[in-house]
């Protein structure tokens, strides 16, 4: 079974719209573990609209189980990485007007810069992954650019309308997932995936790790919400 990252940058999206100090991520990265998670992951957007320097640079010293930057392929973005030193970085594609990240990189039209920057980070000690679509010639790039690891895009899969566009999309990540363990990668893959849609991702053999954000704030929200209530119902009569 793959392991599970949990991607806290939608707590970090709540703050930010208020430019306010809760809800802290950093809390949740710890509450998060606890529950069981085996990874955290954030991804400090080039606009920081979400996840801030100041998260990640206190993730890194709390984080007990393990920190996945996701970051644009920027020189920036390396300078930050070689300076905390997460456990390893995703490469994701970051376009400004996107609302989330809507496809995956293009390594083989960037096949030098790409590798370059994997040499760059992996020589100290960081390992990289490249979030990419389950594209064959996408696979081959990632793995002559020395990537350690790919993440597949599950986007396409998770957005699917009827069974049979599913049960296609799923069929390419299987066929991706296992192209890349052949290539000698390790295989994530993360996106858009749900409580109902993430088991038969979750079966494909090889499988590494599963980042997964958006679906477990949006559950963590809602089943919290009595008891927040109740809890403010008490601070007002004064009994906390
Ligand atoms: C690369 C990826 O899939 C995650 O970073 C996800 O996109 C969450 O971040 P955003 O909500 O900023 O897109
Ligand atoms: N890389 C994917 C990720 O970290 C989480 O994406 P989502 O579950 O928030 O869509």
């Amino acid at each position: 079974m793959p392991t599970l990252g949990v991607n806290i940058d939608h707590i970090a999206t709540i703050r930010q719209a208020r430019r306010a100090v809760e809800p802290d991520p950093v809390a949740a990265a710890v509450l998060a573990e606890l529950a069981g998670a085996d990874g955290i992951t954030v991804h400090l957007r080039e606009d920081r609209r979400h996840i801030q320097d100041r998260d990640v640079r206190l993730l890194r010293q709390t984080v007990r189980t393990h920190l996945n930057l996701e970051m644009a392929a920027t020189d920036e973005m390396v300078a930050i990485a070689l300076d905390i030193q997460p456990d390893y970085v995703t490469l994701v594609p970051e376009n400004r007007a996107e609302i989330t990240t809507e496809g995956g990189l293009d390594v083989v039209g960037q096949r030098d810069r790409m590798t370059a920057i994997v040499h760059q980070l992996q020589d100290a000690n960081i390992p990289v992954s490249l979030f990419i679509d389950a594209d064959p010639a996408q696979i081959a790039a990632s793995a002559a650019s020395g990537a350690r690891f790919i993440e597949l895009h599950t986007g396409q899969y998770a957005e699917a309308t009827c069974e049979a566009d599913r049960q296609n999309e799923l069929n390419i990540l299987a066929e991706g997932c296992d192209r890349a363990l052949q290539a000698g990668l390790q295989v994530n893959a993360g996106h858009g995936l749900t409580y109902w849609n993430v088991s038969p991702v979750a079966d494909l053999p090889g499988m590494e790790e599963l980042n997964i954000g958006h679906t477990i704030i949006s559950r963590a929200v809602l089943v919290g919400v009595e008891r927040a209530v109740r809890e403010m119902k008490h601070a007002i009569r004064g009994e906390r």
